[in-house]
This record gives structure tokens, sequence and C-alpha cells, in this order.
């Protein structure tokens, strides 16, 4: 991302107005032991915004009731103003939600391209039928830097290139929000460079990001605004700058040196 950014197009402008989720009052419970208590929590359309916490915070609990994986015990979901807390992950897909896991979940037989391209068919289930799959599919490559990998197998390729087909398959639903789970995880620094800067343009295109990232100097170039949970509880959400500031942050982080950085 560079310093001196160019001035916004007026498609920018409005793409970036406002927020696109929120959570209100999100508590998950496993038997006795609560895993996300009471957690409100906003991401923007056309901005990257951080999860982080140490190991067991609550992040992917939070992931998986914003996508519909796990219902809450209270607490509610919305999306542009309404509220999905009950629908399917499927629904929620179709409303324009995607995400990646922190195991990646492709078909490591299929080559890339085909990774990529059966996510399409969500797609054309959305009213997008006339749609031209490959080259939508190659557009989408191109745009993610694996057009020179896209005939390989998956179970071929590196792990961190893995993770950036986890996010073109994402992208293949043609997203409004996008729920990166751990996607630096296993990347060169050079991979996870170039991995930054496509996320960052995608952000500039008006997609809200939701990062979850163990890689904390990531996440503090790239997110406008970082909610920081500690055993279930939001304890701090602000600016990078806020967020490296707070006591309660480097508490909770304290013995990991990690937010410092
Ligand atoms: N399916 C489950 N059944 C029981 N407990 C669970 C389950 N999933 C998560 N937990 C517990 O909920 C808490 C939050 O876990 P979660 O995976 O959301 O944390 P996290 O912040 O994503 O951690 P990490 O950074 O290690 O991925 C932990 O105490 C975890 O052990």
């Amino acid at each position: 991302m560079s310093e001196t950014s160019a001035p916004e197009s007026p498609e920018s402008r409005t793409q970036a107005a406002g927020t696109l989720l929120e959570t209100r009052g999100i508590t998950v419970r496993f038997g006795g032991n609560t895993a996300v208590d009471d957690v409100s929590l906003t991401m923007d359309e056309g901005r990257i915004t951080g999860l982080i916490g140490p190991n067991g915070a609550g992040k992917t609990t939070m992931f998986n009731t914003i996508t519909g994986l796990l219902k809450p015990a209270s607490g509610r979901v919305f999306l542009d103003g309404d509220d999905i807390t009950g629908l399917s992950p499927a629904k929620r897909a179709r409303r324009g939600m995607a995400r990646t896991f922190q195991r990646l979940e492709l078909f490591l037989s299929l080559t890339v391209r085909d990774n990529v391209r059966v996510a399409g068919d969500i797609l054309r289930s959305n009213g997008r039928r006339r749609l031209d799959l490959d080259e939508e599919t190659d557009r989408i490559l191109e745009r993610t830097g694996l057009t020179d990998i896209a005939d390989r197998d998956v179970s071929d390729i590196p792990i961190g290139r893995a993770r950036v087909v986890e996010v073109a398959r994402a992208l293949m639903t043609s997203p409004r929000i996008l729920l990166l789970d751990e996607p630096a995880s296993g990347q060169t620094e050079g991979e996870t460079e170039a991995f930054a800067e496509m996320l960052a343009g995608l952000a500039e295109e008006g997609l809200a990001i939701c990062l979850v990232e163990h890689d904390l100097p990531l996440v503090m170039k790239l997110c406008s605004t970082v909610h920081v949970l500690d055993y279930g509880s939001l304890i701090a959400s602000g600016t990078p700058a806020q967020i490296k500031e707070s006591p309660e942050v480097i508490a909770a982080y304290i013995g990991t040196e990690e937010v410092g950085q």
C-alpha cells in the first residue's frame, strides 16, 4: 500500500461509506465453556478489519457464528442491516458472504483452476446464470496471481499459494464480505507481501475483508480497525496505533512479544 494514494473515485467513496456487517452481543458456549462472550463488533465496506487475540480467544468461533456454522446462545448478526442470525451458511453465501478456513478446505486432486471454478456454481444459482464461468475463473486467477500455476494439482503446490487458491475460490462467489482465517499462515515473506498488496487492492474496490491472523505486523499494516478478543471477550477495538498502545491488549499478549512490532 502506498502512502500517497490516488484520489478516490466516486464509486470507491460510496462503497467505503458504511458498516456492512455487525454483531450484537454474540455469546457462544461449548458445554460449560463460554468461547465468545457478549461480543459486538462491526466490519465496513471497502475496509480491512482485523480480528486478533491469543490462541483460544474465540476468533474462529466468531467466524463460524458470523458465517452460520454455529448458532449463538444469544446475540444477533446483521448483514447490511438485515438480521441474518437464523440463515443457513448457504443463504449467507448467496447474500455475499465468503470465507476461507484455517485448515485448508481445497480439493487436493483437482487443479488450481478447477478448485476456483467450482465456486462459480454459487454465482450461477444466485441469478448470474449467463455468467461465463471459464472467463470469470481466468479473471479471478489473474487477479490473485495464480495464472502461472492454474493447471497444477493443488496437492502439488506450496501451502502459501494454496492459501491464495482458497481466497480465489471465495472471490469466485463475487462476495461483498470476505472472512479470512489465518490466510498468511505457511506463506513465505515474499508471498505475504504480494498477498497484502492483493488484499489492499480488493478493499479499495469496495470489498469488506475481515482478517484473523497471527502475523500481527501484517494486521497492523493492512487494517483500518482491529478488534481484540481475549478469553472470549472483546477487550479493545480501534486503529492499529490505538491497539498497540492499549494496556489491556499488551497485558493479553504478555509473553508472546508480538503486539509491539
Ligand atoms: N467445537 C468445539 N467444542 C468445544 N470447544 C471448542 C470448540 N471450538 C472451540 N472451542 C473452544 O472455544 C474456545 C475458543 O476457540 P477458537 O478456536 O474460537 O479460538 P481462536 O481464537 O480461533 O484460537 P486459535 O488462534 O488457536 O485458532 C477455546 O477454548 C476452544 O477450546
